[in-house]
């Protein structure tokens, strides 16, 4: 007799694994190797931005109240007692109709609260000519204006930009403390899998899922292991997760979790002593994804056909690697978008429908499903940068629809993007 299997609700298998996630470790990088890597602590400004009152301009440095009432008619003549470029200050105090000669970035020298572009001034002889007025406080950069010290910048968790990599430098991080990424194995299993390298045979298919797991899995922010391919054997397959479970942190097996004659990931689930958090999930692809945890230590039992195994890492092993990194927000953002087209077939189960945005003139997004839509489908992840979340129970979804997306290649992310999914938007 065949299994039987209760399918659960998408949301509550998201929760069964988010109990097992946990936060990580944190090492230090150099800056050069910190873009990528998720923060460990939050970023604070220990320092005001700029840090000293500096001229935004190439220009003159002078008291704004020695300016009053000049004009074309009436100009005004200030004698230049310095001069000085980003990096040096000015010694001394500048006193009525005095100025200095000020780059830009430069400090403001004692006594000056404005500065006038070398463009509008005339020079004459060691003095200057100005035909206007200024107010206190003109083309002056303030201390702080930027950051004060004390301001969070980024919260602990936070994927390290080129943006943060700037205000890592400004305060300093020579070494930045980072989360550890976790180690996740990866073990294909199927004797139908030939090696990337090995010509096209009878019946047999290439090891697509192991390289598109590799590169999701850096997406998410771990380190990948790519820990080999297997033929359909109980004890081959057993004996591997078993030692692949000592190297990592995560461990994802594609293939073999459902009913079939040769799918032995239940088996060895249980041969391990494995708790199989569940193994059928109201959803498509990836209704047969399974997940079961060994001493806390999460074994991924992702599909063998392409869209499924796609779909089960983004929503399941995703959140778990980015709280592992310390996010907070670990889950895919959720947005919405109009349909593109009609998507006429009717499910029981949700569906994640792999999807490209599209940005229309108007200003809004608009989401088509990316080709071929069926669990077994590889070409359709290419250009797929979201997932249409389509709730079951109803007989289809017409163009123009608004509906739930979740995005692919953002970073921000969602804390729980599993409330209130409804079939569409009015
Ligand atoms: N009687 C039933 N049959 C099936 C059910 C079911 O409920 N009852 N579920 C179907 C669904 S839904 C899915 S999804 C698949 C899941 O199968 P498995 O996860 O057990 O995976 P396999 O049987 O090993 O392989 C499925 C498919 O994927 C191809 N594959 C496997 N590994 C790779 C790889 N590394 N790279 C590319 N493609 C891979 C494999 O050749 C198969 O075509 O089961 C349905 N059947
Ligand atoms: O799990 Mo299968 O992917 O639902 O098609
Ligand atoms: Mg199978």
């Amino acid at each position: 007799m065949v299994e039987k299997r209760t399918p659960i609700a998408v949301s509550e298998a998201v929760k069964r694994v988010m109990k097992y996630a946990a936060a990580g470790e944190k090492e230090t990088v150099e800056i050069e190797n910190a873009c990528g890597r998720y923060l460990a602590e939050p970023l604070m400004a220990d320092h005001d931005v700029p840090a000293f009152d500096r001229s935004p301009y190439d220009g003159f440095a002078l008291r704004a109240e020695d300016t009053d009432g000049l004009s074309s008619s009436n100009p005004g003549r200030f004698e230049v007692i310095g001069q000085i470029g980003a990096g040096s200050v000015f010694n001394g105090t500048v006193g009525p109709n005095q100025a200095v000669r000020i780059m830009t970035g430069a400090q403001i020298p004692e006594g000056c609260n404005a500065v006038i572009m070398l463009e509008l001034t005339k020079e004459i002889g060691s003095s200057i000519e100005i035909k206007r007025s200024l107010i206190k406080g003109e083309n002056i950069s303030f201390k702080g204006e930027d950051t004060q010290k004390g301001t969070v910048l980024a919260e602990r968790g936070t994927l390290i930009n080129a943006g943060i990599v700037a205000l890592l430098a400004t305060f300093g991080y020579k070494n930045v403390p980072v989360a550890r990424k976790p180690v996740v194995g990866v073990l294909a299993t199927g004797s139908e899998l030939l090696d990337i390298d090995e010509p096209m045979q009878p019946g047999k298919i290439r090891n697509s899922n192991t390289y598109m797991l590799l590169g999701q899995i850096e997406r998410a922010g771990g380190k990948p292991i790519y820990l080999g391919k297997l033929d359909d054997n109980l004890e081959e397959c057993y004996k591997a997760v078993a030692e692949a479970m000592e190297k990592v942190d995560i461990l994802i097996t594609t293939g073999g979790v459902s009913v079939g004659d040769y799918d032995y990931l239940p088996a060895i689930y249980e041969k391990l002593g494995a708790e199989v958090l569940f193994n059928k999930i109201g959803m498509r692809p990836g209704s047969v994804t399974t997940v079961a945890q060994s001493n806390g230590k999460l074994l991924f039992g992702l599909s063998g056909n392409p869209s499924a195994c796609y779909v089960g890492f983004e929503l399941f092993v995703r959140p778990v690697l980015r709280t592992n990194l310390f996010n907070t927000r670990p889950h895919l953002r959720k947005a919405r978008a109009r349909l593109a087209l009609d998507f006429s077939k009717a499910n029981p189960f949700t569906r994640f429908v792999r999807g490209t945005l599209q940005y229309d003139e108007a200003g809004t997004l608009s989401a088509a499903p990316s080709g071929f839509d069926k669990s077994s489908a590889v070409s359709s992840l290419a250009s797929a940068d979201v997932l249409i979340v389509l709730p079951g129970g109803t007989r289809g979804y017409q163009e123009g629809m608004l509906v739930d997306i979740l995005l692919l290649e953002d970073q921000n992310g969602s804390e729980w993007p599993w409330e209130n999914i409804v079939a569409s938007y009015k």
